[in-house]
């Protein structure tokens, strides 16, 4: 039937609240001349009928707690292991783009419900929402949204769900989250440019390198031998616990320009799935920024130095351009130069070895946890063998020239090639020239549309004869060079005993005529 008019409803609404009032007095006469005794026990008798007639306790998450505008990281954790549940088994469900994550999440949509099954406990998730009525404005209209999750289960696997289920729960969501995650390459600016909105000394960008050890050119069983080593360390929490060591390990990437130090680095990084900090150790002020850098790192990530040679002096103060300028090998030189370069004018920095070897593992360095310190150089020698010893940095590794091994891989990953006509001969003249596989990697790339792998081999061929030739050529002009030396001083020494003679001969005939 339907009520017109809305005199038909206002009728119903009175009568509805005069039997609620008529509730309310006669609950309060009750409440008045019962003994409370009785009133207890009665309370204590309707629970227990409540409990058999419905056995089953709901806890509920929701989104925002305590500080209104702080979300629940409880709830996030909730959401992101729902995601892998309820997008296989919910009817309705919502697409997300979460900030920080590669990928669209499906969550249920409000008012779903699915199960799960934990340690042969059933329980139900259902997802609500409910909308403030307080006509406040707000800036933030999830937050008065009030959305929330509710948990329910048999009362007899309370233990179960709080001591296990909900853990677990929060761990596979954070690491869900983290999988997912959009990884960072962060970098420190100088100290002076931390502004008043900036709350980190890093800034960042999304890291998105393509390096892999599958295209990573080098020995395979020395490639397979650093990828069993990263993935024995990022399972190692509890034997790091056991030993009582700070969860994080040292890497030491030598060898010449162009070997990829620097592509290893990103290689490792996209294995184990960790973030990146790329510490420019010429922009730090003194040590105690230094340690604020550590403590702003977050854990899975990868701190790198690279060229510590060129970033400070490593007996404790950092070395000036001139003097850089006037030791070292031309190449030396170079590599210095550009480093410095970017520090010009504002070479103020007062890091010292100390204040690094603390970074490294001093007290601080245990703070937060699965980390890996890279540092890089071209120039090994050049370092304190305080900084590098084993336990700072415990693996070095050499990236050197290019070998036949090497070679094979990016023919692999430039052209889809695992054996040509021409490898014969490439594989003689790589074990008689030193060539980077930059250089190598250069010369197989094409530079037109027709040139195919025969052609790029060809150049690669013409290329390691040039640079054998050029080999030759240095080495004559060192050994000329050499020669010229020796000559020039084996005159001095000539020339100084001549001299000496001389003086004797004048002395002695002084000697005579006295
Ligand atoms: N081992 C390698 N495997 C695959 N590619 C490489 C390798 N070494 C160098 N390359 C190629 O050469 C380029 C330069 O390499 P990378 O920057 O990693 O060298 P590096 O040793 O870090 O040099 P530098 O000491 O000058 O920083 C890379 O972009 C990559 O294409």
């Amino acid at each position: 039937m339907i009520y017109s008019g809305s005199s038909a409803a206002g009728e119903k609404w009175a009568q509805m609240g005069s039997a609620i009032a008529g509730l309310m007095f006669a609950y309060a006469m009750f409440q008045q001349y019962f003994p409370s005794f009785l009133l207890s026990f009665l309370e204590k008798q309707s629970r227990k009928l409540m409990g058999y007639i419905y056995p089953y306790i709901t806890i509920t998450f929701r989104e925002f707690t305590g500080e209104r505008l702080k979300r629940s990281e409880l709830y996030s954790d909730i959401e992101t292991y729902l995601s892998t549940h309820s997008s296989t088994r919910a009817k309705r469900l919502k697409a997300e783009v979460v900030k920080d994550s590669k990928s669209v999440m499906l969550s249920m949509d409000d008012q779903e419900e699915v199960t799960d099954d934990f340690q042969g406990v059933r329980l139900w998730w259902r997802s609500s929402h409910k909308t403030s009525k307080t006509q406040s404005i707000s800036f933030f209209p999830a937050a008065d949204e009030k959305r929330y999750y509710s948990l329910t289960f048999h009362r007899r696997h309370r233990d179960v769900v709080t001591a296990s289920y909900l853990p677990h729960v929060m761990e596979t969501g954070k690491e869900i989250s983290i999988k997912n995650r959009q990884r960072k390459l962060y970098t420190n600016s100088s100290g002076d440019d931390r502004g008043y909105y900036r709350s980190s000394l890093w800034s960042h960008v999304v890291f998105e390198h393509p390096a892999s050890f599958k295209t990573l050119a080098m020995e395979p069983k020395k490639k397979q031998d650093i990828i069993n080593d990263l993935i024995t360390f990022s399972k190692a929490k509890d034997y790091y616990d056991q030993i009582g060591k700070a969860w994080k390990r040292g890497y030491l990437l030598y060898g010449p320009p162009g070997t990829g130090k620097s592509t290893m680095i990103a290689a490792m990084a996209n294995l184990l799935g960790y973030d990146v900090y790329d510490l420019e150790l010429t922009a730090v002020k003194d040590n105690t920024q230094l340690r604020k850098l550590l403590i702003e790192t977050s854990s899975k990530s990868i701190i790198v130095i690279e060229d510590i040679d060129c970033s400070l002096d490593l007996t404790g103060q950092r070395k000036k351009k001139k003097e850089e300028d006037s030791e070292g090998d031309e190449e030396g030189k170079e590599a210095i130069a550009k480093k410095m370069g970017k520090n010009d004018g504002k070479d103020g920095s007062k890091v010292t070895l100390s204040g690094l070897l603390n970074f490294i593992d001093g007290l601080w360095s245990a703070c937060g946890s699965e980390r890996i310190i890279v540092f890089t150089t071209n120039y090994l020698e050049k370092l304190d063998p305080a900084l590098i010893r084993r336990g700072r940095m415990d693996k070095h590794i050499e990236l050197s020239y290019c070998s036949f091994e090497a070679f094979k891989v990016l023919a692999k990953n430039y052209h889809q090639i695992d054996s040509h006509e021409l490898f014969g001969d490439i594989e003689k003249a790589l074990g008689e020239t030193n060539m980077t596989p930059a250089d190598v990697a250069e010369s197989l790339m094409p530079k037109c549309s027709d040139d195919d792998a025969d052609a790029c081999l060809k150049t690669l061929v013409e290329a390691i004869s040039r640079a054998k030739e050029e080999a030759r050529m240095k080495a004559e002009e060192e050994e000329a060079a050499k020669e010229k030396q020796a000559e020039e001083e084996a005159k001095k020494k000539e020339k100084q005993a001549k001299a000496k003679s001389e003086k004797d001969e004048a002395a002695e005939n002084d000697e005579e005529a006295e």
